[in-house]
């Protein structure tokens, strides 16, 4: 089946055009940017043209992810080009707008589904994220629905379905009114002119909390941000709200008022109810989730650990040396690899990783016993220092010949083990009878 993502060169669209690549989709993009699409191209493996009109006719799924203030048009342009049978999509964070375009210049046979993908491009999956549809109600009855929505669920995504106009009421809270305090805050911490980094080594929980996600969102395109702010007529009251509640608080510790102060929060934890609660939760796990993910590296100091760094996608195994601060430091092949902790994954079953990575190598190795020997002891004891199996074993005159096979990934390694394990044999009243490399 064939996506045609129109904007899939950037932002979301990318995600989406590797996403859907990932799962087996034959997926073109578009954009404006003939250099970036062809850097795309060879990057994700998709299909790149420089024509959006194009990209339409070939798509049997045509998804719209341009910027908000081109939708419209960009609807226009490319929504009667849609073939009859075909589904048209579009993941603008605004919904009443496009879902009217594209419901006014699809043809009559196209089945429109507009979505709101409630995450940014760094999301790892669609795993717990919500994605909104708000299909019309005939378009809500159709095949195509029932395949997006079966999609959607079964790659783990929570999936909501709404009225366009009540998607952008709720997102004038979800979206509007968090952007707009947040942004607020980074405007604020620039005109009070503190330095962050300084400010952050004094940092309670919450103030890294919230550091962590004004850094978010000031570090995306602004103007994504700006539009999700001006396309929502909704907004308006929210802001007037939002700055009234700052100058109230202003007001009541301007004047001392103790009680004003306390009655005002405890109305607001009111409101929230087990909400409170919850958020306590949630905020913990997320705070000392990375603490605890430095208690487990430092216990691993000294030992092979395998990191996959989360930019380059490059997974390195070698002795973890140090962790300070946000940094770990890897021994490797004799060098030193330092790695950012916060763009890194770290796994501690370093076999199982290299069983993915490299072909797993072996020797074989035989040892002569006493003929009383009970073998199937002496490898379980092997098997809790070496990756190895017995494949032979006969007697000969007093004695018990047994072969085993040891494996390992890299002629290194493996010369390694032999050596340890040549060396416990004969402590354990083994000797070697010969040995055969593959
Ligand atoms: O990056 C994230 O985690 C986001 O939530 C991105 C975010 C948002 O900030 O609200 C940005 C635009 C989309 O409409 C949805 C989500």
């Amino acid at each position: 089946m064939k996506i045609s993502i129109i904007g899939g060169t950037d932002g979301l669209g990318k995600w989406l055009a590797k996403f859907l690549k990932s799962r087996g989709f034959e997926v073109i993009v578009t954009g404006r940017d003939i250099k970036k699409g062809k850097e795309v191209e060879k990057e994700l493996g998709v299909r790149f043209l420089n024509n959006n009109v194009e990209a339409a006719k070939l798509g049997d799924i045509v998804i719209i992810s341009v910027p908000i203030n081109v939708t419209e048009r960009v609807i226009k342009e490319v929504a009667p080009h849609v073939r009859e049978g075909s589904l048209l999509m579009d993941v603008t964070s605004i919904k009443e707008i496009p879902s009217k375009a594209m419901e006014k210049y699809a043809k009559e046979g196209v089945t429109v589904i507009p979505s709101h993908p409630m995450f940014g491009p760094t999301a790892p999956s669609l795993e717990r994220q919500v994605v909104i549809l708000t299909p019309s109600e005939k378009h809500k009855k159709s095949e195509w629905f029932n395949k997006v929505y079966n999609f959607l669920k079964k790659e783990g995504a929570r999936v909501y379905i709404l009225k366009p106009e009540v998607h952008d009421k709720i997102m004038a809270v979800v979206q509007g009114l968090t952007h707009y305090s947040i942004i607020s805050l980074a405007s604020t911490l620039k005109e009070l002119n503190v330095d962050i980094k300084e400010s952050r080594k004094f940092a309670s929980p919450v103030y890294e909390l919230i550091l962590s996600l004004i850094g978010r969102i000031i570090g995306q395109n602004p103007y994504l941000y700006a539009d999700i702010q001006m396309f929502n007529p909704r907004i308006e009251k929210i802001h007037k709200t939002f700055i009234n509640e700052c100058i109230k608080i202003h007001e009541l510790v301007k004047s001392k008022d103790r009680e004003g102060f306390v009655k005002l929060m405890k109305e607001a934890a009111k409101h929230f109810g087990n909400e409170a609660k919850r958020g306590a939760y949630y905020s913990d796990k997320a705070i000392f989730a990375l603490t605890r993910e430095i208690e487990e590296l430092k216990k691993n100091i000294g030992k092979e650990i395998a990191v996959k760094n989360l930019d380059s996608e490059n997974i390195h195994i070698g002795t973890l040396k140090e962790v300070e601060d946000d940094y770990l430091t890897l021994k490797k092949n004799g060098k030193e690899v330092k790695l950012n902790i916060l763009r890194t994954e770290v796994y501690y079953n370093v076999d199982e990783i290299k069983k993915k990575l490299f072909e797993r190598k072996y020797f074989d190795i035989s040892v002569l016993f006493n003929k009383d020997v009970n073998e199937k002891i002496i490898e379980e004891l092997l098997k809790k220092l070496f990756d190895l199996e017995i494949i032979d074993i006969y007697e000969l005159n007093d004695k018990k010949s047994v072969t085993f096979r040891l494996y390992g990934y890299s002629k290194e390694e493996l010369r390694e083990k032999e050596r340890k394990f040549k060396e416990i044999i004969k402590n354990i009243g083994g000797s070697l009878r010969y040995e055969d490399r593959s």
